[in-house]
């Protein structure tokens, strides 16, 4: 794991702020050092029933009476917890909150010597064209303008940051669909915006400037050029990892389809059962590379 940061070299310690842990920490090396896979998720519950699924579904052993213990305990911005050589963890909303966790988890991966990392997004979005409970991998991430990079600005000038996902684990990843699932496993290019209403054209938020033609019209133009989800974290995936040397894959279950809809109207039941289905792959993936480590 890589970091393009020179003054990190000369840091005798580091605090990371927002998961509550420091470098001074006894076993910090230790806790982190073989970790090969970091899932993350937006929220605090999908990474316990991702971390609970491993715990159960990997051969991993672990004592009598074991339990899953959140590591980030000092802080209630994020949660983490360790499944043999897995971290789960929750990014939040959007692209701010996504690249915080994601500079302290590259940095916490970098101290520790840790190697051979993959990272997943295991997420939720909106579908363009395509049935809602689709999973969709993410080819390419590209912004709300359809471009291929994230700009962002830094010292007063826009910085166009480039993006990549790992075609090879895409690949693989696609592969990990069963006769038995009630799903599809697509690929295809995923908008990532900086915001869920306007942002991803939607008519429902407290301010919309524009009318159902022109909303169509934008969909309608980002499905031809390849978009078949839209979420909020893609982009600072595909710059951040890329960037780290880490192997990254961004998978999505799509909740409804947008040219029909806005408002997410499916049961809770339903929902609950669809975010599973991200998860599923990750985790078929995650145990046939483990079996072949072995
Ligand atoms: O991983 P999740 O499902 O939390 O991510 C999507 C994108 C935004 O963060 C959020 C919007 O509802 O859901
Ligand atoms: O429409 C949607 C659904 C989930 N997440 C998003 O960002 N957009």
């Amino acid at each position: 794991v890589q970091v393009r940061n020179d003054f990190l070299r000369d840091q005798k310690a580091d605090t990371f702020h927002h998961l509550g842990l420091s470098t001074k920490m006894k076993h910090f090396n230790e806790t982190f050092s073989d970790l090969k896979y970091v899932c993350f998720s937006g929220s605090q519950g999908r990474v316990y029933n991702m971390a609970d699924r491993l715990l159960n579904e990997l051969n991993i052993s672990k004592p009598i009476g074991f339990q899953l213990a959140n590591i980030c305990k000092n802080t209630d911005r994020y949660v983490m917890y360790k499944v043999g050589p897995v971290l789960c963890v929750n990014h939040g909303i959007g692209i701010s909150s996504s690249s915080v966790v994601l500079n302290e988890i590259i940095k916490v991966l970098y101290y520790s010597n840790a190697t051979d990392v993959s990272m997943f997004r295991i997420g939720t979005s909106g579908g363009i064209g395509i049935s809602a409970g689709t999973v969709v991998i993410t080819s390419v991430a590209v912004d709300g303008l359809l471009r291929p990079f994230l700009e962002v600005p830094i010292l007063g000038e826009l910085v166009k940051i480039p993006s990549s996902l790992s075609v090879s684990q895409n690949e693989k990843l696609l592969k990990c669909g069963d006769p038995s699932d009630d799903f599809q496993i697509i690929p295809g290019k995923t908008m990532c915006s900086w915001d869920f209403y306007e942002g991803q054209a939607r008519l429902d938020g407290a301010r919309c400037e524009f009318n159902m033609e022109k909303k169509q019209a934008f969909l309608k133009k980002a499905y031809d050029d390849g978009v078949r989800n839209v979420e909020m974290e893609s982009l600072t995936f595909a710059t951040m990892c890329c960037q780290a040397g880490i192997s990254a894959s961004v998978i999505c279950v799509t909740l409804l389809n947008r040219f029909e809809t806005d408002q997410i109207t499916v049961s809770e039941d339903c929902l609950r059962e669809w975010a599973h289905r991200p998860m599923t792959v990750v985790i078929r993936h995650i145990r046939s590379q483990l079996c072949k480590r072995e």
